[in-house]
């Protein structure tokens, strides 16, 4: 069955349709240069985003990301087609008390989501964009969503490593699964976003262990707003936590399986696959961003395939990103949130299903019938 893109006002001159089918019968259309042309895919995306009837660049970093979905897609789909994954899991580290919430809310608040009671569940419902929650870990005997217990959290990183690296490898391919079926159910953008009392804590972690900043920037509030003792508290047991397993971690793989969260294996994960099936997506907050350092770190493809969304109040946020090269001034929204869900990235695929609409529907700069010529478009996004 054949997909009827929407009407579109401009297709770019000397671009040919390719059908993309997918397993499940549908086919996609997307158009690229056609062959002999003599200009490549990229500068044919920078003539297609700068030939708008705008001032170049009049959008600023809306089509810097445009930009980068259009490149990351390697043809021009003329739909933005997303997927929102959240991934829930409980933490051990908890019972150090870096948290003013018992570990419960993470199961109920997962399921809140699957019942469409959940903030993420608004947003997305209220924007048409698709979610599924999958539970690779929250402690409770049923799951919320779809099943992909690892265990009933992870052991408290102060004791023992997190995870084992069997429980590191079942966590891992569920992330990869998530993509690859998202893919092959035709979805072209994916979001992550995450739900786990704790996780700010092995994020912190995690990033601690990567990178050497030291506790007192990359430990934030989280959950726990305004409370310093668990401030104090959670910024001690990141220390002591990292140096507990120095000499293990060699790799980001051991960082995670020691100090990290079956939701933080899983989005890292899930990343490296986007980059691998060259499918765009949209980091959340501080969590996912610390997902995304690592994914980085183990396949630089990655960044290619990156798009922020919001910077978070979480003090590491900034330096997470940093660290796979996207800064917090390229950050596109900026509204002091905390939530995590996935609820900043979502607000992103709405941007970029706006921004991949407007590029096929609005006039060219060529339509004018002007008495007077003006410059040429060159705006660098
Ligand atoms: O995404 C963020 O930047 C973010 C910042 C603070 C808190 N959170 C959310 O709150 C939970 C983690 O906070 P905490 O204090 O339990 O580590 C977890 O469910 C996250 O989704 C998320
Ligand atoms: C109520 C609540 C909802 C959340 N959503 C993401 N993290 C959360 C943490 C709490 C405590």
């Amino acid at each position: 069955m054949a997909v009827i893109c929407p009407r579109v006002r401009a297709m770019p001159e000397g671009w040919e349709i390719k059908e993309k089918p997918s397993l499940f019968g549908w086919v996609f259309l997307r158009a690229i240069p056609k062959r002999g042309m003599d200009m490549d895919y990229e500068q044919a995306v920078d003539q297609l985003i700068n030939g708008a009837a705008k001032p170049p660049g009049s959008l600023g970093l809306l089509e810097k990301y445009l930009r980068k979905v259009l490149l990351a897609w390697g043809g021009l789909e003329r739909e933005v087609r997303p997927h929102h994954l959240i991934f829930a899991a409980d933490n051990g580290v908890v019972t150090e008390g870096v948290v003013n919430y018992p570990a419960e809310i993470t199961y109920l608040q997962a399921q809140n989501m699957v019942d469409g009671r959940a903030t993420i569940s608004c947003f997305c419902s209220g924007s048409g964009i698709p979610y599924t929650v999958v539970d690779v870990g929250t402690k409770h005997q049923e799951a919320a969503g779809i099943n992909r217990k690892v265990a009933l959290g992870t052991k408290n990183f102060m004791q023992q490593e997190a995870m084992s690296p069997g429980e590191f490898r079942q966590a891992w391919e569920t992330g990869r699964e998530m993509v690859r079926s998202s893919v092959e159910q035709g979805y072209n953008l994916l979001s992550f976003g995450e739900m786990g009392i704790g996780n700010t804590t092995t994020s912190a972690a995690v990033l601690h262990a990567l990178s050497g900043i030291l506790p007192e920037f990359v430990v934030g509030y989280g959950a726990s707003p305004g409370n310093e003792e668990t401030l104090k508290r959670k910024r001690l047991v990141v220390a002591k936590g990292v140096e507990r397993h120095r000499e293990t971690m060699k790799t980001v793989e051991d960082i995670l399986r020691c100090v990290g969260g079956f939701d933080i294996v899983a989005i890292c994960a899930a990343m490296v696959e986007c980059a691998r099936v060259k499918t765009p997506f949209v980091i959340d907050g501080f969590i996912t961003a610390v997902a995304y350092v690592c994914a980085a770190r183990m396949q630089r493809e990655t960044e290619k395939f990156a798009i922020p969304s919001h910077l978070s109040k979480e003090p590491g946020m900034a330096y997470a990103l940093l660290l796979g090269n996207i800064r917090a001034e390229d950050v596109p929204i900026r509204a002091d949130m905390a939530l995590g869900e996935g609820t900043g990235a979502v607000l992103m695929v709405s941007i970029l299903k706006n921004m991949v609409y407007a590029i096929f529907h609005t006039a060219r700069l060529d339509d004018f019938e002007l008495s007077a010529a003006v410059p040429p478009a060159t705006a660098a996004v």
